[in-house]
């Protein structure tokens, strides 16, 4: 192991400084520009611990001697006119804690080693500290990632409590990299904030990645508000949470029972709890059984029997008994009991949607609204039972109209496509079918008509026009892109029961 000598950055310097009356430092600074010691973080000017009444100016190191001759004689003539004053002898030692880690650490690296320059800082805006420094740290500095880490922890605290660094290739589902402690405290729970939202999460239990926040922005952003949005990847809700904070109906799930548990309390932090349902299962299973029409009725008595019946609250309330599994114990000190699925579905009654469907929007190429709708979704105080004035209450049957589907598991999102075969049925849906908004890779060797035919395939429909949006690259020949399209009408189901069927 590389052992961090601190002693070994003194640079110690010998220089000249000016010993001047303190009154008249101002006008010699003026006069001495270009001549005084200029480095960050020091100040050329300094107490003189034996007279009050006097204070060093130090000369940068260019000024060799203390007949000053290295300084022009007009500005000495100007000097000298404006006070009495001495020049003596001034040590200085910039030590461990003067230099910056980038300087540090190119003297402690072999010459031809990258300098770890930047890491992906986890940073709570607050005063309240918890930040984490994450490194990846290539195989040729591992035996320097202890060094590496204390530097990087000393120059940055109190703002970096904790430097971690990844070990591996993430090979879990649910997408979490494995960290090793390097420095700090070995606490991984933090705070982030997007976008005015603060989430909370265990950095070593759940999925994070800041630089999705222009993501998350710009796909919500495409959103209105009474619209119903079903994230199939959830997370913690980085896009859940934008989304219901713009009055959205957000049905959210995650495989990853602790990305839910901080879903949960993400919700609650940005009082939008009321308006995210949090599922933790498979995606394919969530939506099949989200969007599915509960019972199959068989005549058009019985199929209105069987929207009544699970329709509005007691839709809900079957939802959160069948689907929504189990309560994920929470280990943290938010209080999660009014998070309860119960009070969930109770507040879910009087949210107030107004369809894409059935409102006057027009509509952008990729699903975003051209101008805005003009319902609020209403927001209620947990306990009142209020409907926004003005606005059209409508139950929000999944099973009869969503208008947004996010899927960011760009790995193999495109692979659950195949859940959205025979999943509606058209008869009980009611306006334009949702956008899809599925998350992929393009590697350089790809094409996107590649992915559409991959999306197709899983689909067994043909997509209209698709819309690319390149997200960002993830690495020299790949790039994460957010696929977005209708879905298509074919992937639907038309039972309407044929002459026959109805006579028999
Ligand atoms: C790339 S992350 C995206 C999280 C979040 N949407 C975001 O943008 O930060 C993918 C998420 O999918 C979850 N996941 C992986 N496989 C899943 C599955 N089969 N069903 C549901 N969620 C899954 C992981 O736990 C992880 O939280």
């Amino acid at each position: 192991m590389v052992e961090l000598e601190e002693s070994k950055f003194d640079v110690h310097l010998k220089l000249w400084a000016l010993r001047i009356p303190r009154e008249h430092c101002k006008a010699a600074m003026r006069i001495l520009n270009g001549h005084l010691f200029d480095r960050p973080r020091l100040k050329p000017i300094t107490e003189d611990p034996t007279n009050e009444k006097t204070r060093y100016m130090i000369f940068s190191e260019k000024v060799k001697t203390p007949d000053l001759s290295d300084i022009s004689a007009q500005k000495l003539a100007e000097l000298k006119g404006l006070c009495q004053f001495e020049v003596a002898p001034y040590s200085l030692t910039l030590g461990y804690s003067y230099w910056s880690a980038d300087h540090i650490l190119k003297q402690i690296l072999p010459p031809g080693l990258e300098v770890p320059s930047s890491f992906e800082t986890i940073v709570k805006e607050s005063c309240v500290v918890r930040h984490i420094a994450h490194l990846n740290i290539t195989d040729e500095l591992l035996p320097y990632k202890d060094v590496i880490a204390k530097v990087i922890y000393d120059k940055n605290y109190p703002r970096i409590q904790t430097v971690v660094n990844k070990v591996g290739t993430i090979t879990n589902e649910f997408r979490v990299p494995k960290f090793e402690i390097l420095a700090g405290k070995d606490d991984m729970v933090t705070e982030v904030k997007q976008y005015g939202a603060t989430f909370k999460l265990d950095y070593s239990l759940v999925y994070w990645n800041s630089r999705l926040e222009h993501e998350h922005l710009r796909l919500v952003s495409k959103f209105q508000s009474g619209e119903t949005v079903c994230d199939m990847f959830a997370g913690i809700g980085p896009f859940a949470i934008p989304a219901a904070q713009k009055g959205c109906a957000v049905y959210a799930n995650d495989l990853n029972p602790d990305s839910i548990r901080y879903l949960k309390i993400n919700a609650e932090i940005s009082k939008v709890d009321h308006l995210v349902f949090p599922y933790n299962m498979d995606a394919r299973k969530f939506i099949s059984q989200l969007i599915a029409v509960p019972c199959n009725g068989s005549n058009a008595e019985a199929e209105i029997d069987c929207s009544e019946k699970f329709s509005g609250q007691a839709h809900r309330e079957k939802l959160s008994k069948e689907y929504e599994v189990k309560e994920v114990p929470d280990r943290t000190s938010c209080n999660t009991a009014v998070l309860g699925d119960s009070s969930v579905m109770e507040d879910m009654s009087v949210i107030c949607v107004k369809r894409r469907a059935e409102s006057s929007q027009e509509e952008g190429e990729d699903g975003s609204a051209v101008n805005d709708g003009v319902c609020v979704a209403g927001r209620k105080k947990r306990g009142a039972n209020k409907k926004v004035k003005g606005c059209e209450s409508l139950n929000t049957k999944p099973s009869e109209h969503v208008d947004h589907v996010i899927m960011n598991l760009p790995a193999s999102a495109l692979e659950f496509l195949d859940a959205f075969r025979g999943l509606i049925r058209r008869r009980y849906w009611k306006g334009s079918l949702p956008w899809i908004h599925c998350y992929c890779f393009i590697r350089a060797s790809e094409t996107e008509d590649y992915i559409i035919s991959v999306a197709e395939s899983a689909l067994g429909a043909r997509v209209q026009n698709p819309v690319f949006h390149r997200v960002r690259d993830v690495a020299p020949n790949k790039a994460m892109f957010c696929l977005s399209f209708r879905l298509p009408e074919e992937t639907c189901i038309d039972d309407i029961p044929s002459l026959s069927d109805r006579e028999s």
